[in-house]
C-alpha cells in the first residue's frame, strides 16, 4: 500500500494550529493565533488574544470603539505575546506562525525573544502605520518574513465516526 497523499505539510500543520488556537478566542470580532515552533520543528508555544490571568471574559469589554478605558484595547493580551510567554524553553532562532501579521508591539516582543522567522496567513492591515513599523523592526533585525498561502480551501476535523 502506498502513502496518503493529501496528508498536512508542515506549514499547513502549524499554520492549522495557530488557527485552531485563535479559535479559543472570546474576541468577537477579531481571533488571533500564535503557534511557535523550534529548528526541530517542536511546537514550543501556542497563545491566542485574551484578557491577562484574573481579568474575567464576562466583565471586561470586549468593544472597539468609545472611551480608551471601556475598550478592549488597553487589556487584551495579543496572540504572539501569549505564545511567547507560555513557551517551554529558549526561542532563540525560533518561527512563528501567526493568522495575522504582528503588530509593532508584537514585533519588539517577537524580536526580543530571539525569533528568527515570522510565517502569516492575514496581512490586511498592511497599510497601517503600526504594520510599517513591524516591518521596519523586523527588517533591521533581520527576522524573515514570509506569507503563507494554503492552496487547500479547509481542513476538517469531524468528530462523528
Ligand atoms: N498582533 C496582533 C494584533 C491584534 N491582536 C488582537 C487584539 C484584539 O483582540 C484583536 C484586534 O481587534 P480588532 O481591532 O480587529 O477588533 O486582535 C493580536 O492578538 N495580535
Ligand atoms: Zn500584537
Amino acid at each position: 500500500m502506498s502513502k496518503r497523499e493529501n496528508y498536512l505539510s508542515w506549514d499547513e500543520y502549524f499554520m492549522g494550529i495557530a488557527f485552531l488556537s485563535g479559535m479559543r478566542s472570546k474576541d468577537p470580532s477579531t481571533q488571533v493565533g500564535a503557534c511557535i515552533i523550534d529548528e526541530d520543528k517542536k511546537i514550543i508555544g501556542i497563545g491566542y488574544n485574551g484578557f491577562p490571568h484574573g481579568s474575567s471574559d464576562d466583565e471586561m469589554p470586549w468593544e472597539r470603539e468609545g472611551e480608551f478605558l471601556e475598550t478592549k484595547y488597553p487589556y487584551v493580551v495579543h496572540a504572539e505575546l501569549n505564545a511567547i510567554l507560555n513557551s517551554i524553553k529558549s526561542l532563540k532562532n525560533c518561527t512563528i506562525y501567526v493568522t495575522h501579521f504582528p503588530c509593532n508591539e508584537c514585533a519588539k516582543a517577537i524580536v526580543q525573544a530571539g525569533i528568527k522567522k515570522v510565517v502569516y496567513f492575514s496581512d490586511k492591515h498592511k497599510d497601517l502605520d503600526s504594520t510599517k513599523a513591524s516591518r521596519k523592526i523586523f527588517e533591521n533585525a533581520n527576522v524573515e518574513m514570509a506569507h503563507l498561502e494554503i492552496l487547500r480551501e479547509n481542513i476538517v476535523i469531524n468528530f462523528k465516526d
